[in-house]
């Protein structure tokens, strides 16, 4: 990043679309909400449209297509009928993320370094859409290695574990897994990636990952939402940005 540059904040609307889908209602709207946090500050939108569609629908997706003014991260499973719909909407960017059908979230990375082949032909396409590129990875060595060697332009690291570590009290394995997604970020930059951070982050965690001056996004989701019960989902965005931006200050 160049100095100077902002940390961009993606804001993931996924779950105001969990509490529409627990109603079967109309509301709350993933597209007003993302509305709301391109007017709060958000520097683009991510939406996961899950194979079960278990929160963001394929409606969601066309609307919010139509309707951002913000660059749209659209995360979705390596299959054939998700490349489908890319192909078919070519978002900004699109972010390939593991999935498995009893998993409350997303639990780890791709296996990129044991997929690589199959990875590398499903990719191209897209790249060669204009979409840019980006894998949802952990921290290994072995990972990113993989990412850059099969042509993706971005890796995104899952912070999930670190943000799990810090809420279970584990503050040395909390440190150790910062450690290690330091070291896979300047690894990463090092091989010509551009380099993203989420999962789980809040505003508890998200200092020390702002802190990573390789990094260049965090998309935030979860938490975000949870607070706009509270506080609104104009002021959480905004004091998330208040603490990214103390943390590279
Ligand atoms: C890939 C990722 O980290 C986000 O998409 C996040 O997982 C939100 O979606 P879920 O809560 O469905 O996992
Ligand atoms: N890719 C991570 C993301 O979009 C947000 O994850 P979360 O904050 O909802 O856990």
């Amino acid at each position: 990043m160049a100095s100077g540059e902002k940390l961009r904040l993606g804001v993931n609307i996924d779950h105001v679309a969990t509490v529409r889908n627990a109603r079967g209602s109309a509301y709350p709207d993933p597209l007003r909400a993302a509305k709301l946090a391109e007017a709060a500050g958000a520097d683009g939108i991510t939406a996961h449209l899950r194979e079960d569609r278990r929160h963001i629908s394929d409606a969601d997706i066309e609307r919010l297509v139509q309707g951002l003014e913000r660059p749209l991260n659209f995360e979705m499973a390596a299959t054939g009928e998700m490349q489908a719909i890319a192909l078919r909407h070519k978002p900004h960017a699109v972010c390939i993320v593991p999935e498995k059908r009893e998993e409350r979230t997303t639990e780890g990375g791709l296996d990129v370094a044991g997929d690589d082949n199959r990875l590398a032909d499903f990719i191209a396409p897209l790249s060669a859409a204009g979409c840019r590129v980006s894998l949802f990875i952990g921290h290994e060595p072995r990972q990113i290695e993989a990412a850059a060697r099969i042509g993706a332009a971005v890796v995104e690291l899952h912070t999930g574990a670190y943000c799990d570590f810090h809420a279970e009290g584990e503050t040395e394995k909390r440190d150790a897994e910062l450690e290690a997604l330091k070291a896979g970020a300047k690894l990463a930059q090092g091989l010509g990636l551009e380099v993203h951070a989420g999962h789980g982050l809040t505003f508890d965690t998200v200092a020390p990952i702002a802190a990573i001056p390789e990094l260049v996004e965090l998309n935030i989701g979860h938490f975000l939402i949870a607070e706009a019960i509270f506080d609104g989902l104009g002021p959480a965005i905004t004091r998330m940005r208040e603490l990214m931006d103390a943390a590279r200050a």
